[in-house]
């Protein structure tokens, strides 16, 4: 059985599919927005290895010819010279705009082959196959898409969003228990942003969703595309709203940046220590209840992530690093920072022009050196 939740963006709607198995219909699925029967398939070295074949056998099965280009895995591709070399590759193809591209892994490759995408010829059709958790609540949809520089994360990209997403919630068999945990901190933030009674769901049942229990797994991501799409419906372009979907992110994107974007601290290892950052934040502040924040953290502590910087890693980051990697932060302006904040479990807000004062003191409170 399978769940489909549209995200409504008028002419560029589309179908978010969720259930076990969609990797076998994936061709008859896909078939109906290619015009010249061939797929580009981008996908990453372990998730081809482990599942190409089932897609491309389902491509071919419905008529069209599978083109893989496989990169190797990991945050690292998610760059400059990441875009070029599958950018070039899809030269080399001779793809054009009656082709698709279907980007085929984790939110690495969602985001680059969406780039990609977005780019090439000035713009070719995609489809989403997310393989991760987080690929599946998250980056598969909604659109944005981009790459890593050494100025900061996901500074480079563009709004360019999928014809359709197919979450096969089977692929994630295979996956590592390490990139379930980081997939599940997305999952957690859409309770703690906004849907208290979906936070306590996790609560009680967050260990079944990291188990793969398929009816807790299969609720978990449904709920958690519902809360995204309907964001993306509404404010598409982050002109106000669609910024709650940052929550945890400020903190976290300086987190990897200071760790060099890569195993060190993984994309949800780093929100879910940004996301009790946040809470902590907040409730330093007087804006929202101390027993929250508390409460926040041991919801993100019971699957194993990070909710301190020691946490992280044992030598403290240095206060002005991080407020530094902040200032990069796309929510920026005019060098004035941007959180997202908490009111309360299940309600966040977007505080602009936050004082850097009282961010270094609270920094330095938590661990971090002078
Ligand atoms: N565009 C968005 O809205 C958005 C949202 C959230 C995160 N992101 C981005 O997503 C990226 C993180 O994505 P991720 O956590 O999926 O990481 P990832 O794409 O690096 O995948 C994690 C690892 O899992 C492996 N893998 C993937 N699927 C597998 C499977 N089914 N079985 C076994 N191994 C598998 C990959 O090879 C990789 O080693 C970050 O760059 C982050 O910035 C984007
Ligand atoms: O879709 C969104 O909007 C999000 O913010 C989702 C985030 O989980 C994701 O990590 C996103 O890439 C961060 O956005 P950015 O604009 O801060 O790069
Ligand atoms: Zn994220």
């Amino acid at each position: 059985m399978s769940r489909s939740v549209k995200v409504g963006l008028g002419a560029r709607a589309y179908e978010v599919v969720i259930g076990r198995g969609l990797l076998d219909e994936a061709g008859a699925r896909i078939a109906p927005f290619v015009t010249r029967r061939r797929a580009a398939v981008v996908s990453d070295e372990t998730v081809w290895r482990l599942h190409g074949e089932r897609l491309a056998g389902a491509l071919e099965r419905a008529g069209l010819a599978a083109l893989p280009v496989v990169i190797p895995p990991g945050e690292q591709t998610k760059s400059w010279a990441g875009l070029a070399d599958v950018s070039d590759r899809l030269l080399a193809l001779e793809l054009d705009r009656g082709d698709l591209i279907v980007a085929f892994g984790g939110g690495v490759v969602g985001d680059l082959a969406g780039f990609a995408a977005a780019i090439y010829k000035r713009g070719i059709d995609f489809v989403q196959v997310p393989t991760t958790l987080l690929a599946q609540v998250d980056s598969s949809v909604g659109g944005k898409t981009a790459i890593d520089t050494p100025q900061g994360k996901n500074l480079i990209g563009a709004f360019h969003q999928p014809r359709l997403v197919l979450a096969d919630l089977s692929v994630l068999d295979t996956l590592a228990d390490r990139e379930m945990r980081a997939g599940y901190a997305e999952v957690i933030k859409y309770g703690l942003l906004g849907d208290f009674a979906f936070f306590e769901q996790l609560e009680a049942r967050g260990g079944e969703v990291l188990a793969r229990e398929p009816e807790a797994l299969a609720a978990a991501v449904a709920r958690s595309v519902e809360m995204k799409a309907e964001i993306v419906a509404e404010d598409e372009k982050e002109a106000g709203r669609r910024a709650l979907l940052n929550l945890g992110h400020t903190f976290g994107h300086a987190l990897e940046a200071e760790t060099g974007y890569g195993e060190a601290l993984l994309h949800g290892e780093a929100v879910g220590a940004g996301m009790a950052l946040a809470f902590r934040f907040s409730a330093r502040l007087g804006l929202c209840p101390a027993q929250d924040a508390e409460r926040a953290s041991r919801a993100i502590a019971a699957a194993s992530l990070p909710t301190r910087l020691s946490d992280v890693r044992p030598e403290p980051f240095p206060a002005d690093r991080l407020i530094a990697h902040m200032g990069q932060d796309k929510k920026a302006e005019g060098g004035r920072l941007t959180f997202i904040l908490a009111r309360r479990l299940g309600e966040a807000f977007v505080a602009k022009d936050v004082d850097p004062g009282p961010l270094r003191d609270f920094l330095l409170s938590e661990g971090a050196s002078p």
